[in-house]
């Protein structure tokens, strides 16, 4: 069949969008036609040319929502009509990362997915004759996709589309940031490097365990009065402050240093910052940036002796087809927040305006809907 999707033809240049052709499902996997999509700093990062793993041309975008229209053959857990997360981290429930339930990075089809094809080595897609790549197992840029039955979740069917696709991505990697991978408890100092859409939720599921102090960093001060309202209890921005202080100011405002700190931005020197603002003895930070190819992180290896600990995560440590339909019950029950995150929504045709807009920080999150 034909659909209508955004493709990346080569680093560096804006998406074009295209009528391409879709093959249906094989064995073991759905089509979802997809109602909307979230812009993420990685999809403006793979598109770049920064990612070691990216592919052109290919579909990129991987935080959508959408409804499962066709199911292909031995697919038992999904049928026509679900409402489905697509999800760059499966849940096959059966590999040993999966079975061993202490890591969500499931291996059944990374080798595939960092290829830009599905499980059996071919891609769905082509434009004018020729075959266009699949992005992060889910390519949510195209208004029909096909995913593997383990990299859907099915979540309830009376949840806003053009919200809860953020939970694919930027709103399950805070969240579980905080509370899958750093485990904050109740009264602890949190810093936040990065007030963007993944920073936010960081500190919306700090604010959640009840952390006491959360300090938000970053260059753009129009990201204060959001970062407020969403828990944020003090700012450190380092263009006042000084580049070369700004490890000095987060242990004073600390009282020692933090007890944990998340890196929302992708950049080594932010990421050395971020460990070496912890507390000794105990401080841990998580590493949720994500580098351009060839970046290294360094530190004196006497910061981790003397008791730092330094961790990274991908999708908040979720289990995609478990815990997301848990945060889709989440934002419904009011217990977080999305829509006021959500500053920008477009039509797929004006696509290039929300990678404008991320690029200017004039955005959250903008959200393409179909
Ligand atoms: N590990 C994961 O699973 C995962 C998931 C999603 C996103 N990410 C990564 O997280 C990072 C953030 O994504 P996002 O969508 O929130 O991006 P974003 O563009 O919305 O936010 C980035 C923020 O960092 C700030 N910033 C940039 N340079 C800075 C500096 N030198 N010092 C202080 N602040 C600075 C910007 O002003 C902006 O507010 C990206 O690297 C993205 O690829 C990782
Ligand atoms: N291909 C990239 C990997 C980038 C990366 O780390 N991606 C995160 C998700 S970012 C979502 O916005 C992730 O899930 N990583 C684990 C994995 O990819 O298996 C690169 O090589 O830089
Ligand atoms: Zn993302
Ligand atoms: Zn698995």
């Amino acid at each position: 069949m034909k659909t209508r999707a955004a493709v990346a033809w080569k680093a560096g240049a804006p998406l074009t969008v295209e009528t391409i052709e879709i093959g249906g499902p094989k064995a073991g996997e759905v089509l979802v036609e997809i109602m909307a999509t979230g812009v993420c700093h990685t999809d403006a990062y793979t598109l770049s040319g920064a990612d070691p793993e990216g592919l052109f041309p290919a579909i990129l975008g991987h935080e959508g929502a959408g409804i499962v229209r066709e199911v292909g053959a031995g697919v038992t857990s999904l049928k026509p009509g679900d409402h489905v997360i697509p999800l760059y981290t499966p849940e096959c429930r059966q590999c040993k990362t999966c079975l061993s339930q202490r890591s969500n990075l499931c291996t059944a089809i990374r080798s595939t997915q960092g290829k830009g094809v599905m499980p059996d080595g071919t891609s769905r897609f082509a434009c004018d004759g020729g075959e266009v790549f699949h992005y992060m197992g889910c390519s949510t840029f195209s208004n029909f996709t096909v995913l593997p039955e383990i990299a859907l979740a099915k979540v309830r069917e009376d949840a806003p589309f053009d919200k809860i696709c953020y939970i694919g991505c930027g709103v399950t990697t805070g969240i579980g940031a905080v509370t899958n991978t750093a485990k904050v408890w109740p009264g602890a100092n949190v810093v936040v490097f990065g007030l963007g859409g993944i920073g936010l939720n960081v500190i919306q599921g700090a604010r959640m365990v009840g952390a006491d102090k959360i300090i938000g960093v970053d260059l753009n001060p129009a990201k204060v009065e959001m970062a407020k309202k969403f828990g944020m209890t003090h700012f450190v921005n380092p263009a006042e402050v000084g580049h070369d202080k700004v490890v000095e100011a987060i242990v004073d405002l600390t009282g020692g240093g933090a007890d944990f700190s998340f890196e929302c931005i992708g950049l080594p020197v932010t990421m050395r910052q971020a460990l070496e603002c912890c507390h000794r003895g105990w401080g841990e930070s998580i590493i949720i940036g994500v580098a351009a190819s060839g970046q290294e992180i360094s530190t004196r290896p006497f910061q981790l002796v003397t008791g730092r600990v330094w961790k990274g995560t991908a999708f908040g440590g979720a289990r995609g087809r478990t815990d997301v339909p848990k945060i889709v019950d989440w934002y419904m029950e009011g217990k977080i927040e999305i829509d006021s995150l959500i500053t920008h929504t477009m039509p797929l045709d004006e696509i290039n305006t929300a990678f404008d807009l991320m690029h200017e920080g004039k955005s959250i999150r903008s959200v393409v809907t179909f």
